[in-house]
């Protein structure tokens, strides 16, 4: 678990410099680098660009699929002014493990490639001169790790990744990094909670510093002006006649926090935050008291060239996208995105429900890419997954918890929840989590196609559910499609009479689209079969009042591994891969702008 993950700002007591570019780049198959000196940089490497995973910039095909360590450095200039202040290196996210140089220094290593981690280099900088940070990085796949899957050997001695989930592996540096000189003494943490109403909100804020210190906290609103101010490390900012933060309709709030020693100002720290609260009640879903429906997808941080690396450009493409066919929401599938996406959602006023990289936990997924037919959770693999996975989500936790943008936390996608092995696993999933949000938002994970209402042994462990369900294309697909819906009525119907007083979100569900393929009448992968698909969903969601969201898979069209199963990766996008709509997105846009936005 990191100790800060609070994101970088400047001010009059923090500096950040970014260090994205051209960094230099070497593969580093039979693991000599660190033999070689690599740890002290190299220049006989290739220039890779940073952010940005390394896989599709490549030509052949030995270098795209590449799956073994390797290693990027890079130098940077230490000014002498920056002497007596904590200089830190912070890692967006390097997929999926990493170990950190300076100088040639060993620094600290990070098992997880989508959360950040920072290096304390204080002690092996040079001020006034150039450093070399280097990085050598490992993308291979295991059961024992997220996001799950094998590595093979191949007969040529090359290795090769086996995912047991559907995205591709894009590796590398896929997020910022951030040269950070703080004062030594600084904040490491803070969170809030709220209380609101209509015509008063109080932030119950609580503050963490690297020392023992005074604290004063100021909220100011988006017109600059002083709402509310306290005291201490921690305490209430108490704003009469606020402007809440509502679904498409956000407002924020800037907490301004400074740490004061004998009088003095050692350090500062802003963020923006929103007032709103979140709650289940019944089959409800609230955002300050009132019903919610979601209307949004399933995403992946994707797109060509950069790969999993995340692109401002796209980011704004993709918010546009969902504001334009009247989306309130979406799901970070299958693993935390960058922080930027969430500070797009907190000012768009989109609902994040935030997922682990827990996925791939299900040998069918193995199985359909060759693996074994046993229960996950009964694998020898299992512990030293646990604790991954529960370091993930208290990272996922510590870093996005002061979103207003967050709804909820995805613990797992799809997991074999069929066997009685599931159970205490997940019961140790669900106790070890309950207090890490401070405001205690829903926690919850898919359940997938065959963890039915009757199969599933984790039913109880969800604060509302996310039902992934494929009738249509993985299962009675084409003409049967009516026997699709039967049968998802059926298990509704379950649903129905059961004493289950909770939610339910559709939160995967669609048909891999060839765009520009029509047919008259209907075929499978063609525009028209998607809209049939889409409809039939939406009059079986029409029919159930516990039915309180739907999230087609996927916003877009998406990487995966090749496959006999996916024409250049996963179509079931409502939006190609650059960004553009199919005849679909038409239809949805007409279905969700007949709905208020917040409804
Ligand atoms: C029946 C499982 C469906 C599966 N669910 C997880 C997603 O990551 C995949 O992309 C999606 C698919 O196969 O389209």
């Amino acid at each position: 678990m990191e100790d800060s993950l609070l994101y970088p700002v400047i001010n009059n007591y923090r500096s950040d410099q970014k260090l994205d570019g051209l960094w230099n780049f070497k593969f580093d198959p039979t693991s000599v680098g660190g033999q070689k000196g690599w740890q002290n940089g190299f220049s006989d490497g290739i220039e890779m660009p940073v952010p940005a995973s390394f896989n599709d910039f490549f030509t052949d095909k030995d270098a795209r699929e590449y799956t073994g360590d390797f290693w990027y450095s890079k130098s940077f200039f230490l000014p002498t002014y920056f002497e007596g202040q904590d200089i830190q290196i912070r890692f967006g996210a390097a997929t999926h493990r990493a170990v950190v140089f300076v100088n040639g220094q060993e620094i600290r290593s990070h098992e997880g490639g989508f959360l950040p981690f920072t290096a304390e280099v204080s002690d092996a900088v040079k001020f006034g001169k150039e450093n070399v940070v280097s990085i050598k990085i490992n993308n291979e796949l295991h059961r024992d790790a997220l996001p799950a899957g094998d590595t093979l050997k191949l007969k040529n001695g090359k290795r090769a990744v086996n995912p047991f989930f559907d995205f591709y592996n894009y590796s590398g540096l896929n997020r910022s990094v951030h040269l950070l000189a703080l004062p030594k003494d600084h904040i490491t943490d803070y969170s809030t909670t709220y209380d609101v109403s209509d015509d008063q909100a109080t932030v119950h804020y609580n503050i963490t510093a690297n020392t023992e210190a005074d604290f004063k906290v100021n909220l100011v609103d988006e017109n600059g002006k002083v709402a509310a101010t306290s005291e201490g490390q921690s305490g209430d900012l108490t704003v009469t006649n606020p402007i809440l933060w509502n679904v498409r309709d956000a407002h924020l709030y800037t907490i301004m926090i400074d740490l004061v020693k004998d009088g003095q100002t050692l350090d500062e720290y802003s963020d923006e935050i929103g007032l709103r609260t979140i709650e289940i009640k019944g089959h409800e879903i609230l955002v300050n008291h009132k019903s919610v429906y979601l209307r949004g997808f399933g995403r992946h941080e994707d797109s060509i060239y950069a790969g999993r690396a995340f692109d401002l450009n796209v980011e704004r493409r993709d918010m546009n996208l969902m504001k334009w066919i009247g989306a309130n929401s979406f799901r970070s599938s299958h693993y935390p995105y960058d922080e930027q996406v969430y500070k797009f959602a907190d000012r768009e006023g989109i609902l994040v429900i935030d997922e682990v990289p827990a996925v791939g936990f299900k040998m069918a997924a193995a199985s359909f890419l060759g693996g074994l037919d046993q229960s996950f959770f009964d694998g020898e693999w299992v512990t030293e997954l646990y604790k991954k996975h529960i370091d993930q989500v208290r990272d996922m936790i510590k870093r996005d918890k002061n979103h207003p943008s967050v709804l909820a936390w995805s613990l797992c996608n799809e997991p074999d929840t069929s066997t009685d092995a599931a159970v205490p696993y997940f019961t140790k999933l669900f106790n070890d989590s309950v207090n890490l949000d401070p405001e205690k938002r829903p926690r919850t994970f898919t359940l997938n196609e065959d963890d039915t209402f009757e199969k599933s042994k984790c039913k109880q462990f969800p604060d509302f559910f996310l039902l992934n369900r494929y009738p249509g294309w993985y299962h009675k697909w084409g003409y049967e499609i009516s026997d699709g819906e039967a049968g998802l009525r059926a298990e509704l119907d379950e649903w129905k009479k059961s004493d289950i007083d909770k939610p339910v979100v559709f939160s995967e569900y669609g048909a891999d689209t060839e765009p520009g393929l029509h047919k008259l009448p209907s075929i499978m992968w063609s525009e028209e079969y998607q809209i049939e698909l889409l409809e039939m969903f939406n009059r079986v969601f029409d029919s159930y009042d516990f039915i309180r969201g739907e999230q087609p898979w996927n916003l877009a069209d998406f990487q995966t591994v090749e496959g006999n199963m996916r024409v250049n990766g996963n179509k079931k996008g409502l939006f190609t891969r650059d960004r553009q709509p199919k005849a679909a997105a038409f239809y949805l846009r007409k279905r969700w702008n007949k709905l208020p936005l917040n409804y």
